[in-house]
């Protein structure tokens, strides 16, 4: 999709960040929240649905705890978040309600998406609240998220919410104006850069942390986000939420902001939530020849092409496939527990019964299970 053709999306997904919400941690800005709103209830009067992913709950929380810095503690930041969660829902309530439209509060962790089930049945009330024409206002659970279920920033989790819902598009709204060649908080001289493939390499390089001390990723996770959108075809864009109309000259085509263009393959559904996953419990050093099989021959990971494993994984959990030199080569569902990969590791699956007393799957890794990086 070219900037032009944003005009005949069907479905987006819009991400506000923390610094901008919450005018760099003062407290709610409701007169951008307001103004934001009127843009969103504008397109859905249009006929585009609209699906909000919004940060904030810890900046509000601290601000309505005059909590000066970001709490380090993660019962403190729980607690801040749902207090500032409060605030969140309430504003876009209130303000969804002016312009006769509902919204509705899904708070989600990593955890429900990672299930396969869980996966799907969040899918499934995320559409009919589509359908019903509400607005879901989107955040991580983060007053019961721990380190190992949580998404960790909303970037992320709006990437995600993007390939759920395939949306054709991802608008992350903060407080720069789009992606810069550097930091421009720190190099003042960098350049904002108007449109980049999502394959470029210099992306990496260019995108840096967060420094407000309220959001979470900066441009790295922005990136990141991009890249998994496009695993169902959305471009994202970054652009400056303080921009006037800043959502309708989104959508009208203007060059504003930074345009990640999804120039790559999408993925069927499943791939896709594999793709998604975030915790990877193992890895699998693997040789050139299974390297050769799984990029070029659209083959299966067998035992003998491993040289060595790391991790702990039961059966059915994710790990990552990495040649000899670290590169990440694939990601999959294991068919069989650290333990027993690693006796079977090097050897022919019509060894597997005589060296477990069992054999579950020829394939240490299926095809239909596991997704090229
Ligand atoms: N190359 C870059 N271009 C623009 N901003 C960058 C870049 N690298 C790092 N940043 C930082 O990313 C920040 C935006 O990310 P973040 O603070 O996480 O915001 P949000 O709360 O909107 O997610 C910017 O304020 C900036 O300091
Ligand atoms: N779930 C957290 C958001 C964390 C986060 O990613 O923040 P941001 O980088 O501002 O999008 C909150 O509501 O505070």
């Amino acid at each position: 999709m070219s900037r032009t053709e944003f005009a005949t999306a069907k479905r987006i997904v819009i991400k506000i960040g923390s610094s901008l919400l919450t005018k760099g941690g003062r407290g709610l800005d409701k007169i951008s929240i307001a103004a934001w709103v009127a843009q969103m209830s504008a397109l859905k009067a249009q006929g585009i649905d609209v699906v909000l992913v919004s940060s904030g709950s810890v900046a509000e929380g601290m601000s309505r705890l005059g909590l000066k810095t970001r709490p380090t503690t993660l019962h403190e930041l729980q607690a801040a978040a749902a207090v500032g969660q409060m605030g969140l829902v309430r504003v876009f309530d209130d303000n969804f309600q002016q312009h006769g439209l509902h919204a509705a509060q899904v708070l989600l962790t990593h955890d429900d998406l990672s299930d396969r089930q869980r996966y799907l049945n969040a899918r499934s009330t995320l559409l009919t609240l589509i359908d019903f024409g509400v607005i879901p206002v989107i955040n991580e659970n983060d007053t019961v998220a721990t380190e190992e279920i949580r998404f960790g920033d909303n970037d992320t989790l709006a990437a995600l919410v993007a390939n759920l819902v395939e949306a054709d598009l991802l608008i992350i709204l903060t407080d720069q104006q789009g992606l810069f060649t550097a930091d421009p908080s720190v190099y003042p001289e960098a350049e904002l850069i108007s449109a980049i493939s999502v394959n470029d390499a210099r992306l990496e390089k260019m995108a840096g942390g967060s420094r407000s001390g309220l959001g979470r990723g900066g441009m790295t996770t922005k990136v990141r986000a991009a890249r998994l959108a496009a695993r169902s075809g959305a471009g994202t864009i970054i652009a400056a939420g303080t921009v006037n109309d800043v959502i309708n000259t989104v959508m009208q085509g203007h060059e504003l902001g930074t345009y990640i263009i999804p120039d790559i393959a999408p993925l069927i559904a499943r791939k896709r939530w594999l793709a998604g996953q975030l915790q990877v419990k193992g890895h699998v050093v693997i040789d050139a020849g299974a390297v050769n099989v799984l990029r070029n021959e659209g083959k299966s990971l067998l035992a003998v092409g491993v040289k060595t494993l790391s991790g702990t994984f039961q059966r059915g959990e994710l790990v990552s496939c990495i040649d000899e030199a670290g590169i990440e080569i694939a990601r999959g569902l294991i068919n069989y527990d650290y333990n027993d990969a690693n006796l079977i590791i090097g050897k022919s699956s019509t060894l597997f019964e005589s060296i477990l007393g069992y054999a579950n799957d020829e394939e240490l890794i299926h095809r239909d299970n596991m997704v090229l990086m």
